[in-house]
């Protein structure tokens, strides 16, 4: 079945289907709770809610665009699946609910456009100066939202910085890991804007290219308390 689409929302890409194959597998996992409560941030057209929700989650999926949300819950609906779909910014419509797995294909491209102000389309990808703005502010709020065995799975291209990632995360008391890579031809949005980003020294000379990555986090605040206690004692 078609996914509904309507004008502004983004189609599903390489970083969808990377990101959905990525939670796929950590699903099927031994040790996976069944049933798992899965967040998904940005959720666009709602397709890795509904690959969640087929697999047997609980998914709450959550888009700042008005639009997103009417196509995630028409997608949803017309599925025949159980999907909450919310409107409003990252975390903020679940303000003190965990969940088992955290899953975000946020924007991530870099550019001038503050991704606070923008509105449409652009709204999918623009993402600050360093294209970090979402993918930061996800780092540092996922581990209050994950179960103590939680896990964070988020996509974002190798030009983000994956070690800020990594660092990002392991700051905010997870550990994390690269789980996921795949090289994709620049898109229409990263081929309009190769040479501001080879002008910051983003990208080198004749690169038409990124990688792709999904990085992996889980909570381990139960080892991390454990330690403390143990040298407390
Ligand atoms: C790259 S698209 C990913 C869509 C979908 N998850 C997919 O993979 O096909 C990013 C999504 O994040 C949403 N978004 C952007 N800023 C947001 C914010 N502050 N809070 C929630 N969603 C946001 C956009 O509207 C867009 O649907």
């Amino acid at each position: 079945m078609m996914l509904f689409r309507p004008p502004g929302v983004y189609r599903p890409q390489a970083d969808t289907s990377l990101l959905t194959r990525a939670l796929l597998r950590s699903l099927s996992r031994a040790g996976a709770p069944p049933g798992a409560r899965v967040l998904e941030l940005g959720t666009g057209t709602g397709a890795v809610a509904l690959a969640a929700a087929r697999a047997g989650c609980q998914v709450v999926a959550v888009d700042a665009s008005s639009q997103a949300v009417l196509a995630a819950r028409v997608n949803a609906r017309m599925r025949g699946l159980p999907v909450r779909v919310l409107r409003g910014d990252m975390f903020a419509p679940v303000a003190g609910e965990q969940f088992d797995v955290i899953v975000a294909n946020p924007p991530y491209v870099a550019g001038e456009i503050d991704p606070e102000s923008v509105r449409g389309r652009a709204r999918a990808w623009e993402a600050g100066p360093d294209g970090r703005v979402l993918l930061d502010r996800i780092c540092a709020q996922a581990p209050r939202h994950l179960s103590p065995s939680g896990t964070l799975l988020v996509v974002h291209s190798a030009l983000n910085g994956v070690a800020a990632t990594l660092v990002g995360l392991r700051r905010a008391g997870m550990r994390a890991s690269v789980v996921a890579r795949h090289r994709e031809p620049f898109g229409p949005v990263m081929r309009r804007r190769a040479d501001v980003l080879r002008a910051r020294g983003l990208l080198v000379d004749g690169q038409r290219h990124e990688d792709l990555v999904v990085v992996r986090a889980d909570r381990m605040e139960e080892e991390a308390g454990d330690e403390r206690d143990q040298w407390a004692a």
